[in-house]
């Protein structure tokens, strides 16, 4: 990003907080105003008394010198919690924002994009900002003001001597300069290295389980310490330019000192500088060493958010490719019948060859059953994520009563269909909270039905604290086919029209699949079901069966008349009764 292009960023982050910026500002204007004023007391105190001493003299310059510099304090304190505030208050609203446009995203991103780089890039890429914001522009502001109000105040005294103290300065800033790309592009080194070694460890926490299944501790300790070493290189590198930077930056700040000590004592030895004024330049020398030496620190916070912006707005420049239309049909709640139709529908994955779904066409009528089976990989699950635009289909291919999805309202076409995907996940909640987690205000009594119809009440009755047991991260204290069937109550209780299960009864035996199927087709509101499943005998139970394979549908019919076919399904079937039969 040009850095053009970054202030402007940097300046939209500050709008809303222009206030306390400015208040801050302002703060740190008295400050260094009150730094310039103070030393010039000082100087008329020094050259009074050392022609004529009095103690009332001493207490009178005492005491204003000792309240203008508690005033000097309460500023400086009141610009750092204006300042730092806004700092904090622009972190809080980052953090907002990328997590509010990663919901909108759609999962293909996740799948380009792990959740450790994502963590890593919300947490401490934002923080980095928070510093520029906070400390960089104190300290940047400071150093100016510092500059803006001290030099001409100096030159007003000894225009020689201040030449002569501030001839080191130029030197100063060409080193800045010189280092600056260097520590910006090892900035970006060490975050990238920081987020690559988050991915590992996000990953590696998630898939423990195969890690120690497979016995891979010792890979993936060796993985892990290549990254934490390749972190550690590229802190080094950066700390290494830093520690030549900075004391560089520090030691030509304290020969300008050296300067006026010489120059001065040489004049004033000679009579030609008063001490006051000797003692006025001394002070403000030292008051320019601490801006000074701290501008490398403020570069590195500055090119550290620097780095940041750029790694926060590739995430928050993506536009979601999936989302509501201009003119979005709104569906009325309770209108939808449930037809599903598909006309031609492709789709190909991004990088792919071969289209995942190849010119399917079908209708599938309100209130029907409809079973989808075929061998591993030919399009079912995908298939399945058309319907509620997990994936980003083309317009006019899928239709849900007649009207295509792709013109619906996201939102509305989503509660329109309930869909259990393969992999039930569950909240680290109470099991009521996970059942309800698509209609958090339902009654108990609704969640118990749901329970109820996909068999897993008697279950959730036998927990130690029934409907309020709490389900470790993911689930983990449930057993597999417990988890479906609670992923399938959390479904069913959104009262949709159409429901999917996509291969959501796998870890159920046989004749559990086929009564929950019998509980969904006998309700009192009969919902459309898109069943997809390898359990031959529950698929046998639908109204109809679809039959894939290689992304397109080869066969459509009843099981009585498929089973008679020639054809995959007949394959299937036949293999399925060998199954059962070695059982
Ligand atoms: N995110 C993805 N990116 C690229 N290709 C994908 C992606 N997901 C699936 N595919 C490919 O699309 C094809 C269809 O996959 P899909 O998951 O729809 O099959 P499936 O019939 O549901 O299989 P299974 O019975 O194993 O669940 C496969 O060739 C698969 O490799």
């Amino acid at each position: 990003m040009a850095q053009s292009r970054r202030l402007a960023k940097l300046g939209t982050y500050l709008r809303p907080h222009w206030q306390d910026t400015a208040l801050g500002i302002i703060a740190l204007f008295s400050v260094n105003g009150l730094g310039v004023y103070i030393p010039l007391l000082i100087r008329s105190g020094v050259d009074t008394l050392s022609t004529t001493f009095s103690l009332n003299q001493v207490i009178r310059y005492a005491v204003i010198i000792i309240s203008l510099s508690s005033a000097m304090w309460m500023m400086r304190m009141a610009s750092r919690i204006w300042i730092f505030g806004v700092g904090r208050q622009v972190e809080f609203e980052l953090k907002q924002r990328i997590f509010q446009h990663l919901l909108k995203l759609e999962p293909a991103y996740f799948t380009t994009n792990t959740p450790g780089d994502l963590i890593s890039r919300a947490t401490s890429d934002v923080e980095n900002i928070r510093r520029l914001l906070g400390f960089a522009v104190l300290s940047l502001a400071n150093t100016l003001f510092a500059y803006a109000l001290t030099v001409p105040v100096m030159l007003s005294i000894s225009v020689d001597l201040t030449l002569a103290s501030l001839a080191v300065y130029p030197f100063m800033f060409l080193l800045v300069y010189l280092f600056s790309d260097r520590l910006r592009q090892q900035q970006a080194a060490v975050q990238e290295q920081l987020s690559d070694m988050s991915e590992l460890i996000q990953e590696d926490i998630s898939g423990i389980s195969l890690i120690k299944i497979y016995a891979q501790e010792e890979n993936e300790r060796q993985a892990f310490q290549k990254k934490n070493q390749d972190l550690l290189t590229a802190n080094l590198i950066l700390a290494r330019t830093r520690n030549t930077l900075f004391p560089l930056i520090g030691g030509l700040a304290n020969i300008s000192s050296l300067i006026i000590i010489w120059l001065g004592t040489m004049r004033i030895s000679s009579d030609s500088l008063p001490v006051g004024d000797f003692l006025a330049l001394l002070i403000y020398v030292e008051r320019l060493v601490f801006p000074t030496a701290l501008l490398g620190f403020t570069i590195t916070a500055y090119q550290r958010g620097e780095v940041s912006i750029d790694r926060l707005e590739s995430i928050l420049s993506v536009t979601p490719k999936i989302q509501d239309p201009p003119d979005a049909i709104h569906l009325a709640a309770n209108t939808i019948k449930g037809e599903v139709t598909a006309k031609n529908l492709s789709y190909t994955y991004p990088g792919a060859n071969i289209p995942a779904l190849n010119d399917i066409n079908l209708t599938i009528a309100p209130g029907e059953l409809v079973a989808i089976v075929g061998a591993i990989g030919a399009g079912k699950s995908t298939l399945a994520n058309t319907l509620p635009r997990l994936l980003d289909i083309k317009a006019g291919q899928l239709f849900l009563d007649g009207l295509d999805i792709t013109k619906i309202a996201l939102n509305d076409l989503r509660r329109a269909i309930a869909y259990v995907p393969q992999d039930s996940f569950l909240f680290s909640t109470t099991i009521q909270n996970n059942i309800r987690y698509g209609d958090p205000v339902r009654k108990q009594e609704n969640v118990v039905t749901v329970a109820r119809l996909a068999q897993m009440e008697a279950e959730i009755n036998n927990f130690p604290q029934q409907y309020e047991t709490i389900v470790g991260e993911r689930g983990i204290t449930l057993s597999g086919g417990q988890r479906q069937r609670t992923a399938l109550a959390r479904a069913m209780l959104i009262d949709a029209p159409v429901l999917i299960l996509d291969d959501a009864l796998s870890s159920v035996d046989n004749q559990t699949a086929t009564q929950i199927l019998r509980n969904l087709s006998s309700g009192t509101q009969q919902k459309t079901v898109i069943f997809i499943t390898h359990q031959l005998s529950a698929a046998a139970t639908a109204d109809r069966i679809m039959v894939m394979d290689k992304g397109e549908i080869v066969q459509i019919g009843k099981h009585t008349e498929l089973v008679e076919q020639p054809g995959l399904y007949k394959k299937l079937w036949s293999q399925h009764q060998v199954q059962e039969l070695l059982k």
